[in-house]
């Protein structure tokens, strides 16, 4: 079990990191140490790419309302934003896929990704285990926001909603783990206390990643070993 130390920063985000690292260490050498308790083992799941499948319903949508323009197909996707694959292809196919995301309706609309929603209903109520969604709204946020907000009441249920985080900047949160396909996150914190795990999506697959990165392939993958991995650190 993971451990933390009571003291008087233990509230302040950054301290609460500190001190999990320093009784991590305290752990493997002498077991529990006056003054540590036991903590939640603490994970951030993404929405778009991780739990709601943003790239389908780009593509799907776009061939919908463009079908004449050419399109990237999943098996062609290549980097995180798919507005700038379509830029490479040409410039006003830019604003055109924009459009298609940015529109009201696509972000409630989205399917789950195959087994995310038994996974998280299931990761909830495992023991010692804190889950949280960590989801970046789109810098054009009118629709995007409040439609995440009832994609997870109507997927996840109403209390679901108590667990949503939502942010710009993913590096300031602190936890243990973060499941997310964007392959390099960063923010205003260097050295974020999570571990990030990188959720397999179309346009990550041939990103290799270096020693000790590690990734969840698909949620039929073994994400309990991860977080087990986790917890025994
Ligand atoms: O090409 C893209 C792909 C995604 N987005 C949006 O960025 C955020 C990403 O959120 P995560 O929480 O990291 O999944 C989301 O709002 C996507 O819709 C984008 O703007 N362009
Ligand atoms: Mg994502």
């Amino acid at each position: 079990m993971k451990l933390i130390c009571i003291c008087m920063s233990a509230l302040a985000v950054r301290d609460r990191r500190r001190c999990g690292r320093v009784c991590r260490e305290r752990r493997a050498g002498s077991g529990l140490s006056m003054g540590s308790v036991a903590a939640p083992l603490r994970v951030l799941l993404d929405m778009d790419g991780v739990l709601a499948d943003f790239e389908g319903a780009v593509l799907r949508e776009f061939r919908a309302r463009f079908p004449t323009e050419p399109c990237v197909e999943l098996e062609e996707r290549r980097g995180f934003s798919v507005r700038e694959q379509y830029r490479s292809l040409r410039e006003d196919l830019a604003a055109k896929v924009a459009s298609v995301y940015e529109s009201p309706g696509f972000f409630l609309d989205l399917d789950p990704i195959p087994g995310a929603l038994e996974a998280v209903q299931e990761m909830l109520h495992m023991q010692d285990t804190e889950v949280f969604i960590c989801t970046s709204p789109l810098q054009k946020y009118e629709h995007c926001i409040v439609e995440k907000y009832k994609w997870v009441e109507k997927h996840l249920g109403p209390t679901f909603v108590e667990r949503i985080i939502l942010t710009r900047d993913k590096t300031v949160v602190a936890a243990d783990l973060l499941f997310d396909d964007k392959d390099t996150i960063q923010g205003a914190e260097a050295n974020p206390s999570w571990e990030h795990i990188l959720f397999t999506c179309c346009h990550n697959r041939h990103v290799q990643l270096p020693a000790p990165r590690r990734r969840l392939r698909s949620w039929a993958d073994d994400w309990k070993a991860i977080l087990e991995s986790k917890r025994r650190q």
